[in-house]
Order: C-alpha cells, then structure tokens, then sequence
C-alpha cells in the first residue's frame, strides 16, 4: 500500500479476516491494526511467533523450511487482524527514494492514518467493524498516537470516518527514560540482585540510573555490580535462556531449487537450540523465492528480509506516549495495557508509574484474573460515571512478547476485553 507522495513509500501488510468458525462472523468482528516493535521489527513475527493464525511447525522442522500449522490461539478467531510492516524498512515495507525513508514518532502515525485511509478506500464493508489499534513494545509507544490521529480525523470530518472504539498495547516503550530507569528496582524486585546492592545504588545514585553523574564513583560502582549480576540475563523473558550463537541455524541454510511444494536441504542439520535459533530460520524462510512469490511480494523491490531492521531510519522524537492515553480516555475511547510479567525490556512495573501519573479515577482495584480457574495474572481499572476506559493487566509469568509465551492467557483477555467482559 503506497502512502506519502509518488506512491514511494510502500508499507506491506497482510490481512486475515475473522475465522468464521464457531460463533465468530467477520462482518460484524472488530477489525484491528496490529504493529509489531523495535521499530524495524516485521509484523511477520507477531503472525508466526504470537498471535497470528499461522506458526511455524518446528516439531517437524529438520531437513526442510519449516511448516506451517494452525494456532488455535491466534486472535483471528475473535477479529480480523491487518498486520503492518511498520515503520518503512521493516520486513516487506520498502522505498523507492531514500529521501522518503527518514520517519519518527511524531511522523509514522501521520503515515499509518494514511494507510488506514486507502487501505478503507479498497474494503469499504469494514468501516462498520468496531476499529482498535494493537502495537507491541515500541509499537505500544505508537499506537495510541495512531489512534488520536484518527480521532482528530474523525472530529475535522476527514472521510472515510473510521469506527475508532479503542487501542491495546503490550509492554510498551511509552516512556524509553521511564523504561530503562526501572531496571534496576525491577531487577531488585525479581531477586535478581541483592537488596545492598540495590541500597548502594538507590542512595548513591539519587535513584538516576539512566545517565549517572560520572564523577559519582559509589554510583558507578554499585552500577558495576548490578550489571555483573545481570550479565547474560534474558532481558525480554527473565526465565529464558539466552543463545549463545543465534547465527548457527543461518549459516549452514543452503536450499536447492526443487519443486515448490518439497524444499530439501543438501544435508540435515541439528535441531535449534534456543529461541533466537527459531526467529532466524524464519528469516530463511520469508527469503525463499517460492515463499516470497506466494506473499506477492513483486521481485526487485525489496532485498532481503529481516526479522528486525535495526537500521530503519527513525527518529525517536516524543520522549513519552503516555498524554495520548489521557487524551483517549477523555475522549471515551478504550485503552488496555498489557505486560508479561518477567520483562526487563519493559517492566511492569514502569507501566504502572506512567499509568498512576494520569491520574485516572480506579473503579476496579488490583485483582486476579484467572483462566482455567488459575491466575492468569492481575488487573487494575480506571474510568468514571461507570464507563471503563483503561484496563491494565499483568501476565503472570510472561515476557516481553506475552503472547509469545503465554498464548492461552493472552487469548482469553484479549477475547474478554474485545468482547467488554472483565478480565
Ligand atoms: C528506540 O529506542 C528504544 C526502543 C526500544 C524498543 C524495544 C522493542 O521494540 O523490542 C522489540 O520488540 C519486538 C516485538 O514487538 C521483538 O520482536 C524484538 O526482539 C524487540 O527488540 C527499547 C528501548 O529501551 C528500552 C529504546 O530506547
């Protein structure tokens, strides 16, 4: 989908309508825009490593591209999802003037509006479907901008009018300071370090642990000792392991040019070892020419496909999303944020401080919420008059990419939300 001037930026996306199995019916189900992090992170792993309706069959993965099998958790059950490579650069999105590539905070919502736009323009039967916007992790910095754009469209009469009810982020960057600041008293509190080590920080820091004073030699010191207890941590999921080579399954991917169905590899090779190994064979995969024929992606547009494209040119130019939540609840819109539970990228506990600094009216304090009759994690709700307009939830036991790593749970509270249950 071209957006911007002379069709040169195009932003590829995929679009899967709601399942229609069970009770599910995709003229009525809420549509909702999805943005994956980083940013320069492909939307394609959303779809293949967390919610989406497809995911890579490693069980059977071994000589061959890796299969794909149905998630019987993926949130195509309970919405039609369109997945953007957001911003330009990341996975299929690409440019045809280099000029065109430089985007921002305060730039790519403008753009993603625009998207939006045409992208409504060619579906006119789902302007009636109740309109959310997801992002994860940088994305969740962004899409609640994405979503006052198209409240302030809507409100200067800009057509189409969208069906604007609300936006859900997943450990969100809403705050890069905030964020990384809470490292440290979220590694205390997870036991990662040790309660003098942390009061060693916490006084001789004054609590900034961001950009410390550089004269301050305790500071420093007791820094230095809190890195070295954190040193090869799994930042993103804390319980995880980390991969030491995260190249291996690359480098030895060699595929001969067979039929397009059976894809053989020259030789077997060992099975991935941890979790890095798995995201890079979906690089080999998204590059294969039959796969790549089979996603429309037209040939010489882009180079190769990356997970993460960490050189998007992108400026980070809003240090705090967090007023745009204010400014949505305001308005009536609907917000839920959500956070695995074992993230230090982004911890809960930094979400909480942004939240707590709107100060919204609680009309459902801290609780359980439970799946299956277990804790799935806890909830907190903020609204006036009886309406509801930001819900928070933690997942218990969770990462960065919760549903990644709890897919049930996440299920079921994106389901109860959609649908205006509690949690
Ligand atoms: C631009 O400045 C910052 C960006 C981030 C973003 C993190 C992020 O999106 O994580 C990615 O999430 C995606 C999921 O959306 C994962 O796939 C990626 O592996 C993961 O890297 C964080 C920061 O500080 C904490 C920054 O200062």
């Amino acid at each position: 989908m071209s957006v911007g001037k002379n069709d040169e930026v195009q932003l590829f996306y995929y679009f899967f309508e709601s399942e229609s199995e069970s009770e599910r019916d995709p003229q009525n189900d809420p549509l909702v825009l999805s943005l994956t992090g980083g940013p320069g992170c492909s939307s394609l792993y959303a779809i293949a490593f967390e919610f989406g309706p497809i995911n890579f069959d490693f069980s059977t993965y071994g000589s061959s591209l890796p299969s794909l099998v149905l998630n019987s958790y993926s949130w195509t059950k309970m919405a039609n999802m369109i997945f953007v490579d957001w911003p330009v650069g990341a996975g299929f999105s690409y440019t045809t003037n280099p000029e065109s590539y430089y985007t921002s905070d305060s730039k790519s919502p403008k753009d993603v509006y625009k998207f939006l736009q045409k992208w409504f323009l060619m579906h006119p039967m789902f302007l009636k479907n109740p309109l959310y916007i997801q992002g994860e992790s940088y994305a969740g910095k962004i899409a609640p901008m994405i979503a006052w754009e198209i409240s302030k469209a809507n409100e200067a009469g800009l057509l189409p009018q969208m069906y604007l009810q609300g936006y859900f982020v997943g450990n969100p960057i809403t705050d890069v300071y905030l964020v990384k600041n809470e490292k440290v008293p979220y590694a205390h509190n997870m036991g990662l370090i040790s309660d003098e080590y942390f009061k060693l920080a916490e006084c001789s820091c004054n609590g900034e642990y961001v950009i410390p004073d550089l004269n301050n030699v305790q500071c420093h010191y007791a820094l230095q000792l809190i890195n070295e207890c954190l040193e090869d941590l799994n930042t993103y999921f804390i319980l995880d392991s980390t991969c030491p080579n995260s190249n291996i399954a690359k480098r030895d991917q060699t595929f001969t040019e067979v039929d397009s169905v059976t894809i053989a590899l020259p030789s077997s090779r060992p099975k991935p070892a941890c979790r890095e190994q798995y995201y890079t064979i979906s690089e080999t995969w998204a590059n294969n020419p039959y796969v790549r024929e089979a996603l429309h992606i037209r040939e010489g547009t882009k180079g190769e496909w990356v997970r993460y494209n960490k050189s998007v040119a992108y400026a980070v130019d809003v240090a705090s999303s967090a007023e745009y939540h204010l400014l949505l609840s305001k308005k009536g819109y609907r917000g839920l944020v959500y956070s695995g539970d074992h993230d230090m990228e982004a911890p809960y506990s930094s979400t909480l401080k942004w939240i707590r600094s709107l100060n919204l009216t609680l009309d459902d304090d801290w609780r359980q919420w439970k799946v299956d009759k277990q804790i799935a994690g806890f909830t907190q709700r903020y609204g006036e008059n009886g309406s509801s307009f930001l819900t928070f939830a933690t997942i218990k036991g969770s990462g960065h990419t919760a549903p990644e790593f709890a897919p049930k749970a996440c299920f079921a509270m994106i389901s109860r939300w959609l649908s205006y249950n509690p949690l």
